[in-house]
């Protein structure tokens, strides 16, 4: 009987999964408004600033987005993919997304994203776009080696806020950190080990410099600080090296607080003082190159040591979209969709 019948609902895609990349954000362009609405986003997150919002607000509006959108902008154009016109960390984040779709595109129903905690394309936009096409299951992968509050946390609490005004929500996942997942050490080791060899000098030592964070958040809890140490401890077991010869720095410092220490800056303005004359860096925080590496570290970083009296500098490329990179990530996602995937 007619009055049996369901009410017309929208028309149901076949099941698919979902996975997602997460990473940070970027600006859109280098110009100041593009540069200051996405500090703005970013600099409000509480889960980055922990300072009380009375206090932070008339700083963060009057003084720090005056003048820090400019000098970022600045920072940004240097290191611009001006094929592209856009920011090597969305280039790269497709590059990664691109690469894991063909390589599970075998699997059949699964779709692969990617999306920004600040910033385009928004973590909200690329959830409901996976939704509309079908995604009943959905794996999130923070792309970050080592758990912060700062950086994993907030990209998982972006995505639930969308999925909180979800009516037909996804069954969710999330990837784990993978700062000692033998596949990613045995990555790292290989890319600072072929890193080294394509040298014309042998470094008198290698500088695994992570992105800082004040020491306060590591008080509070945070482990960030804990695993950036065991990830170079393992790397440095992997490759057999001494301790003397692999070193943890923390960089991007922010703000007048204390940070993790000990800075890269610093250090690196000291080494040749002590003899150390010539290095090698890597940047095993970030999945993928940004400014914070490109800029701060490639070009700010060498200036610093060979001012200080270096004689050899190089940077060694995060794991990025290159192949042992690829297959880390591939793994680690195979592994987190099990039982999802026939
Ligand atoms: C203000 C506090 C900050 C904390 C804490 C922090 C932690 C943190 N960040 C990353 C990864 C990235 N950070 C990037 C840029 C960036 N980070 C901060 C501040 C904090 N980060 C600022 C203000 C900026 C913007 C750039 C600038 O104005 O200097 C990026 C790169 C983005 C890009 O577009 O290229 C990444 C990636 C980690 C891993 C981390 C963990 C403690
Ligand atoms: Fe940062
Ligand atoms: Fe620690």
């Amino acid at each position: 009987m007619s009055d049996h019948l369901p009410p017309s609902h929208k028309p149901v895609k076949a099941p698919k999964i979902g996975v997602l990349l997460l990473n940070l954000g970027t600006p859109d362009g280098t110009d100041y408004w593009n540069v200051r609405r996405y500090l703005k986003e970013f600099l409000s997150d509480p889960r980055v600033i922990e300072t009380p919002k009375w206090l932070w607000w008339p700083l963060l509006n009057l003084v720090i987005l005056s003048v820090r959108p400019q000098k970022s902008g600045h920072a940004y154009a240097q290191i611009w993919d001006k094929e592209k016109n856009e920011s090597p960390l969305r280039v790269i984040t497709r590059n990664q997304t691109e690469n894991l779709a063909q390589r599970l595109s075998g699997d059949g129903n699964v779709i692969v994203d990617f999306a920004m905690r600040y910033g385009n394309p928004s973590t909200k936009s690329v959830l409901e776009k996976l939704q509309a096409a079908g995604c009943q299951k959905i794996l999130l992968v923070p792309l970050y080696p080592q758990y912060s509050a700062t950086t994993t946390a907030t990209a998982n609490d972006k995505a639930f806020e969308a999925l909180g005004q979800m009516r037909w929500q996804p069954a969710v996942r999330t990837a784990p950190a993978y700062f000692d997942d033998p596949k990613y050490v045995e990555t790292l080791g290989n890319s600072i080990r072929d890193g080294v060899a394509k040298l014309d000098f042998e470094p008198d030592l290698v500088i695994t410099s992570y992105h800082g964070m004040p020491v306060e958040y590591l008080q509070r809890g945070d482990p960030y600080h804990c695993q950036c140490y065991k990830t170079t401890r393992l790397v440095r077991e992997y490759l057999g090296w001494d301790k003397s010869k692999l070193m943890v720095t923390f960089q991007s410092r922010f703000g007048p607080t204390k940070w993790l220490e000990p800075y890269t800056d610093v250090t690196l303005g000291e080494l040749p003082g002590k003899g150390i004359k010539k290095v090698a860096i890597l940047a095993p925080a970030f999945s993928a190159d940004c400014i914070e590496t490109l800029e701060e570290i490639a070009m700010g970083g060498k200036d610093t040591f060979m001012e200080a009296g270096g004689e050899q500098f190089a940077y060694i490329p995060c794991l990025n979209d290159s192949p042992g990179g690829m297959d880390m990530i591939e793994a680690m996602v195979r592994r987190e969709l099990s039982g999802w995937l026939d």
